[in-house]
């Protein structure tokens, strides 16, 4: 098995750097999907093409569904540990619950924080009774659904300017099929505890970059942390590391951004940008952090070829894998 340059990149991205605020990151309606289309696919492929992330409004899933995805999400949190272990992580197959489990190779620490996934073909014997959060299932594959929605209308822009059939990523990304991968992920960053500040090396989340084709990001008002380094400053460091642009945190915007395997596809003309959550500096907010994110992960029978031919093709499944090896603890 060849190494992936992907995982190769990673590596080296560990250090705290700088913070600048020096780069905006737009905010596009989805408004009038339809009609505004060829106006929305040049500013969505513009913002992809510059700092990276982009945050999307008026994309129709509503402040109570995604109200009712966090109050999901806190609930469950909320269970004790014990109750939380019966839902364990699959390994390789994006469902179900760690605890500071997840080691990004550029910082070599576990991420600060617990999560859920749910990965549909994979839920078996992994959804909380009733009991233990009232409508969770239902909640979250409604929810998932509409992410995945939403998700496919920006990847059939970025198909558009590509040159592919407009329902390209959508067929590739198929809840219908065994295949499918796509994962929804709540994420819950605990309350920070004091020993843990200005200890060096300790993130929320490790710098990294996604593996998927496009993230769909929501969070909270108010609970910051993200950071994400625009590909640019990547190629060139200062002298104090790189430079990393904070993405501010409101209920209603959906942050995006694209992951490994669209910037393959693409023939690397869309950067998949490294980003990072970081721990709070003594005298910031210590309070918990929530966020959800959608990954939008080709089928894994789908072939990752590049038109221009730039990487060899390889399942969407086996991509995916060597990435997850490469994260979670055995
Ligand atoms: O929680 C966040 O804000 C970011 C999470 C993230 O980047 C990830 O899980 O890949
Ligand atoms: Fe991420």
């Amino acid at each position: 098995m060849t190494t992936l340059t992907e995982l190769d990149r990673e590596a080296r991205m560990g250090a705290p750097g700088t913070l600048t605020t020096d780069r905006e990151v737009r905010q596009i309606s989805l408004a009038d999907f339809g009609a505004r289309r060829a106006e929305i696919t040049a500013q969505l492929w513009a913002a992809a093409t510059d700092i990276g992330f982009f945050q999307v409004v008026d994309h129709g899933i509503s402040p109570t569904e995604v109200d009712a995805a966090f109050a999901a999400s806190q609930a469950f949190f909320a269970l004790p540990a014990e109750v939380k272990a019966k839902y364990p992580l699959q390994k390789g197959l994006n469902s179900g619950y760690e605890f500071k489990s997840q080691v990004r190779p550029s910082v070599g620490t576990a991420d600060q924080k617990e999560s859920f996934q749910l990965t549909r073909p994979h839920m078996a014997g992994l959804w909380p009774t009733d009991d233990q959060v009232e409508g969770f299932r239902e909640t979250l594959l409604a929810f998932e659904a509409h992410c995945r929605e939403v998700a496919m209308a920006v990847l059939s822009c970025f198909a558009d300017v590509l040159g592919l059939p407009r329902d390209f990523f959508a067929a590739r990304h198929d809840p219908a099929n065994p295949q499918y991968q796509s994962t929804l992920r709540l994420i819950h960053y605990m309350a920070f505890p004091d020993e843990l500040l200005d200890v060096p090396g300790t993130w929320r989340a490790g710098a990294h970059t996604d593996f998927d084709c496009l993230t769909l990001l929501f969070q909270r008002e108010g609970q910051a942390g993200l950071q994400v380094l625009p590909g640019t400053e990547a190629v060139a460091p200062s002298a104090e590391g790189y430079a990393w642009t904070p993405v501010p945190a409101t209920d209603d915007a959906i942050t995006c951004n694209v992951g490994d395997m669209l910037m393959r596809w693409s023939d690397d003309r869309l950067p998949s940008n490294f980003h990072r959550v970081s721990a709070p500096a003594r005298g910031e907010s210590t309070d918990p952090r929530y966020s959800i994110a959608f990954f939008a992960q080709a089928d894994k029978d789908a072939v990752i070829e590049p038109p221009a031919g730039s990487h060899e093709p390889i399942t969407a499944g086996e991509f995916l894998l060597q990435r997850i090896r490469a994260n979670f603890r055995a």
